[in-house]
């Protein structure tokens, strides 16, 4: 048994990662942390833990924190954690980080977009991209894992097998994407009003968002180069849920008799197959489907299919995913279930809600 402690976890994404961790065996959480509510009952914060959590708000004690726990989610806003991580906490204690802090290598890119100065770009490098399905192998003796964003997890699995394999020009991938509020998280600002959101839907962050050069980095580092999409993030109103719609031109590929032409649907279906029959979180949909956020939510699959369009040679690429579970706290859990040598899917097997 391990004892975990999470800061911020009174936020949206905190609070699913104390939903998840009662449910794993082999944690135990023993810091519930808060910036406003130290002293008051964590199930006063979140009355769904009421009888189930006995806990009080502790504060966000990082050193303290370092030294009582074996793994410290952090589910804080950007630059937090760099504003205050120091290589004797680093030396005590691993860290799982829901923010970007640490997502994105280039210290000046991640300035740049986040309009934030980087506090701590020492550790960085060493800093694993947690993107189970591709990066697990990179997991042994990581001691800081960059979890990555909602919009990016669904963005990344559900193009990355083309943008590896040549099968589509990247240059001409367009991501389109949808988010339901919970997304912006629980000190989400006017816009997020249920009066803004509800009966309504639109584009935000447009050309600007900072998901952006993240999905740029890891499908670049797919393919071995540079990679710039046009990336447009839409808020829908909806409690949970990513669906992503991507789209991109067909590359001609050899068939076995020597001519020459685009990839069929039923091929690049197969490619789907080959990257993801053997992860269990992601399932890829027969054909003539298409993923629902309904069919995914309150669990950690991503749910990814395309179509081929004959015409215009383009693929249209579909995932959806809960932006709270499998784009973060589920993930967060994945990688820390890696980091300790726990069964991957433990306490991770939640079959989706339905209605
Ligand atoms: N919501 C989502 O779907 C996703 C979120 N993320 C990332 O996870 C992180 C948390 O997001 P989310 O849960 O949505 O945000 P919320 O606004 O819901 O929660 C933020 C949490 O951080 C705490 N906090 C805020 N400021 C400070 C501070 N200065 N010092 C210490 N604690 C602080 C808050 O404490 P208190 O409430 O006690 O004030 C709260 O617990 C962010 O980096 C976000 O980008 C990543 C993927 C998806
Ligand atoms: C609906 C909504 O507002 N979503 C957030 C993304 C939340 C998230 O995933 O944040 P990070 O990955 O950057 O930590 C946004 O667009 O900023």
């Amino acid at each position: 048994m391990i004892k975990a402690g999470i800061i911020g976890a009174t936020g949206y994404a905190g609070g699913e990662l104390v939903r998840l961790l009662l449910g794993h065996k082999e944690v135990e959480i023993v810091w519930y942390g808060s910036r406003s509510y130290v002293d008051e009952k964590y199930a006063h914060v979140y009355r769904n833990m009421f009888d189930i959590v006995d806990a009080t708000c502790l504060d966000d004690n990082l050193q303290e924190l370092a030294r009582q726990v074996d793994v410290i989610f952090t589910a804080t806003p950007q630059g937090y954690l760099a504003s205050i991580l120091t290589e004797e906490i680093l030396s005590q204690v691993k860290i799982i980080d829901l923010s970007a802090d640490y997502r994105i290598k280039d210290v000046a890119t991640y300035e740049k977009w986040y309009g934030i100065t980087h506090k701590s770009p020492q550790f960085i490098e060493e800093a694993v991209y947690g993107l189970c399905e591709i990066n697990r192998d990179k997991m042994q003796g990581v001691r800081l894992v960059a979890n990555p964003g909602c919009y990016t997890t669904c963005s990344i699995l559900t193009t990355y097998p083309f943008v590896k394999e040549g099968l589509i020009d990247h240059h001409t991938l367009i991501v389109d994407a949808k988010s339901g509020t919970s997304g912006a998280g629980r000190g989400a600002k006017v816009q997020n009003l249920f009066c803004e959101v509800n009966e309504n839907m639109k584009a935000y962050g447009v050309a600007t968002h900072r998901h952006t050069p993240e999905i740029e980095e890891q499908l670049g580092y797919a393919c071995g180069e540079d990679v710039t999409i046009s990336f447009t993030p839409h808020l829908v109103p909806m409690n949970r849920g990513i669906l992503v719609t991507a789209y991109a031109s067909l590359k001609k590929v050899a068939y076995p008799d020597g001519h020459v032409d685009y990839p069929t649907e039923d091929m690049l279906l197969d490619v789907y197959h080959k990257y993801y029959d053997k992860e269990y979180f992601v399932r890829v949909l027969e054909a003539g489907m298409t993923p629902e956020t309904k069919w995914v939510e309150g669990s950690n699959f991503v749910d990814v299919c395309l179509k081929v369009d004959p015409r215009t040679h383009r693929v249209i690429l579909m995932g959806a995913l809960d932006n709270l579970v499998k784009g973060a706290a589920g993930q967060a859990v994945q990688n820390m279930n890696l980091l300790f040598g726990f069964k991957e899917q433990e306490g991770l097997e939640l079959v989706p809600m339905f209605p």
